[in-house]
């Protein structure tokens, strides 16, 4: 896609990162002056009061604060419980974008309309999952969609730990209770698969199944870029990122956000703007800084959780890449395992 952007270029775009060493709650109480240059935030608009506090938070605090480099940690959520500080948890956090879909392929607008990935999509997800094959996955969230699915499964297929992905179906209570597992052996040797339909795509409204050059070219680059990228124009009874933030970033605080912080190492499968909304809040972007952050499809990135913070780590190059694991022992130790029984793991 021509708005797609190598992963060094996501490396370099979230350096924009606050080292403000305020806790939310802290920050909350602050008046909050949420302006950036040509970008005025009206977060009255579709909020809900939550949301709306955190996000003027983070801009409040994005836009006070110098930018620092790319591995300060930043502070943490007020939904996490601190850990005793003798034994800090650590966990690793994957983000990945779907594989090619085949609406990706034809340069349609996508959003909610759930179709699948293509072999070029099916060939992404499989590097993707070489490329975190060592790093530990204790538990999946993806979208309710089938193209963020199929890139967690294939993905996960690629793990040395060869553990087996299940879909966890609660969609009903008959749906919970026909796929339950009643082994505790098999129960440790599989990963949990979390669909969310909060972490689906942004909603592209009356856009969905239009091709992105001839709404171009009918409505105006400028229009279609702002209905795209911009943080609080919707498109045509769709979502904003404002929108699809709301959603996501809640779902992320109440759901994923304490997985980690028990030390749970986990994987999220998603897509383009339930991604960007989350890095967002991660990298504390502001809502301009935002606009420029493009993700490549089937590129996963990692993050470091540690005492409340998020350490961006970049995207893997490869399974042995040194980088990856020298900057954390537990990583490390992780792969040394695999490489120690991989006769046993790996059969
Ligand atoms: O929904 C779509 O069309 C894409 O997945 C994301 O599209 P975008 O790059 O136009 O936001």
């Amino acid at each position: 896609m021509a708005t797609a952007m190598s992963h060094q270029s996501i490396g370099s775009l979230v350096s924009h990162r606050s080292s403000s060493s305020s806790t939310i709650s802290e920050s909350l109480r602050e008046p909050l002056k949420v302006a950036t240059k040509g970008f005025k935030i009206d977060s009255s608009l579709s909020y809900t009061s939550r949301r709306k506090r955190n996000f003027s938070k983070i801009e409040a605090i994005a836009s006070k604060t110098p930018s620092v480099s790319y591995n300060t940690p930043l502070s943490p959520s007020k939904n996490i419980t601190h850990n005793s500080p003798k034994k800090p948890k650590e966990a690793a956090l994957i983000l990945i974008r779907h594989g090619e879909s085949l609406w990706n392929a034809k340069n349609l607008f996508t959003g909610c309309v759930d179709v699948p990935l293509t072999e070029k999509g099916v060939e992404e997800a499989i590097e993707a999952g070489k490329r975190i094959s060592n790093i530990p996955v204790d538990v999946i969230f993806t979208s309710s969609l089938i193209r963020a699915q199929m890139t967690a499964m294939l993905a996960m297929i690629q793990h040395r730990r060869k553990k087996v992905p299940i879909i966890l179906h609660n969609e009903s209570e008959q749906a919970k209770t026909w796929s339950q597992v009643f082994s505790e052996e098999t129960k440790s040797q599989s990963i949990p698969v979390i669909p969310a339909w909060q972490l689906n795509e942004r909603m592209y409204g009356e856009l969905q199944g239009l091709n992105k050059q001839e709404t171009a070219e009918r409505y105006g680059k400028q229009q279609v870029h702002e209905w795209r990228r911009s943080y609080d124009i919707p498109p045509p009874k769709g979502e904003s990122l404002e929108m699809c933030a709301e959603r996501a970033v809640a779902y992320f605080e109440e759901n994923i956000e304490p997985k980690l912080a028990a030390g749970k190492n986990v994987m999220i499968a998603a897509h383009g703007n339930s991604l960007r909304s989350i890095i967002m809040y991660l990298d504390k972007l502001t809502c301009q800084e935002v606009i420029s952050l493009e993700l490549s499809t089937g590129i996963p990135l990692l993050y470091i959780f540690k005492e409340g913070k998020f350490m961006k780590r970049g995207s893997p190059v490869g399974p042995t890449e040194a980088g990856v694991y020298a900057y954390t022992k537990r990583l490390a130790q992780y792969r040394q395992k695999l490489d120690e029984n991989s006769e046993v793991i790996c059969s």
